[in-house]
């Protein structure tokens, strides 16, 4: 289900990317201002398709358009897009502001507008008073959001998120998911958010990219993918 042109926040067209003997190919497109679960068993792909839109991952073959621009050649820091990994990626030495600070300017030349913004998302994200303390004092969960803090204050149309529920436990997962979901309809801006979790994908996703064998099987609605039994790769993701 292809949104039409204007609406199209990601298209990938014949994206191929081969590791040696191993071969992968992504054809999609993303609708603006949605949020899509990508999903499927390991090793089928997912943190390349996010590679790949972020340009950590150069294609063999094939386009990525981001809001209607090919952005081949275009490094990660200048696609409108921001990334948020597992390990979230933060440094310890540094407190919990100047963390978020590096997401405005890697050079840390931060002006008074600067600070209040990375105020602003500490306060967003249930953060605030914690700018002085170190990452290694933060738990995982508060770690999580410090690194989703950085991601809000780069400004991006396009967020991608790789397995940012992994490290937590249920509770913390409910909360990272609720936060998510305030985000966007604050924000409106398009996520892709990679997760192994049935009920994440519930929780949070107006649609689903499942992945099989490094090829894209369904791209569908939420509620069209949770129905699926009938595809053995998909039951098993779902428990059935
Ligand atoms: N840098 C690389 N060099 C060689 N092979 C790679 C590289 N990155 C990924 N692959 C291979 O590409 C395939 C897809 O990997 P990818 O990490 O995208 O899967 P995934 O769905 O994110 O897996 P997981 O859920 O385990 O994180 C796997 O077979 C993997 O071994």
């Amino acid at each position: 289900m292809p949104p039409p042109e204007t609406d199209t926040a990601l298209r990938l067209d014949g994206v191929v990317v081969r590791f040696g003997k191993t071969g992968l190919r992504f054809d999609c497109a993303i609708g603006k201002g949605q949020i899509v679960a990508v999903t499927g068993a390991s090793g089928s792909g997912k943190s390349t398709l996010l590679n790949v839109i972020a340009g950590f991952e150069t294609p063999d073959a094939g386009t990525v358009e981001i809001l209607g621009e090919d952005v081949a050649g275009r490094d990660p820091a200048e696609r409108p897009v921001s990334v948020i990994f597992q390990e979230h990626n933060l440094f310890s030495h540094l407190d919990v502001s100047t963390n978020i600070g590096l997401g405005i300017d890697p050079s840390l030349r931060l002006g008074l507008k600067e600070r209040a913004d990375i105020a602003t998302a500490l306060e967003r994200v249930g953060l605030d008073g914690f700018g002085k303390r170190l990452p290694p004092t933060l738990s995982g969960g508060e770690r999580q959001r410090v690194a989703l803090a950085r991601a809000l204050v780069r400004r991006k149309p396009v967020l991608l998120l790789d397995e940012p529920f992994a490290a937590l436990d249920p509770g913390l997962r409910a909360g990272m998911s609720g936060l998510l979901r305030d985000l966007h309809r604050q924000e409106g801006n398009t996520m892709l958010i990679v997760t192994h979790h049935p009920d994440d994908v519930r929780a949070l996703a107006d649609s689903v990219v499942f992945l099989d064998e490094g090829r894209i099987l369904l791209h569908e609605p939420t509620a069209q993918f949770l129905d699926h039994s009938d595809i053995p790769a998909v039951a098993r993701f779902l428990g059935r």
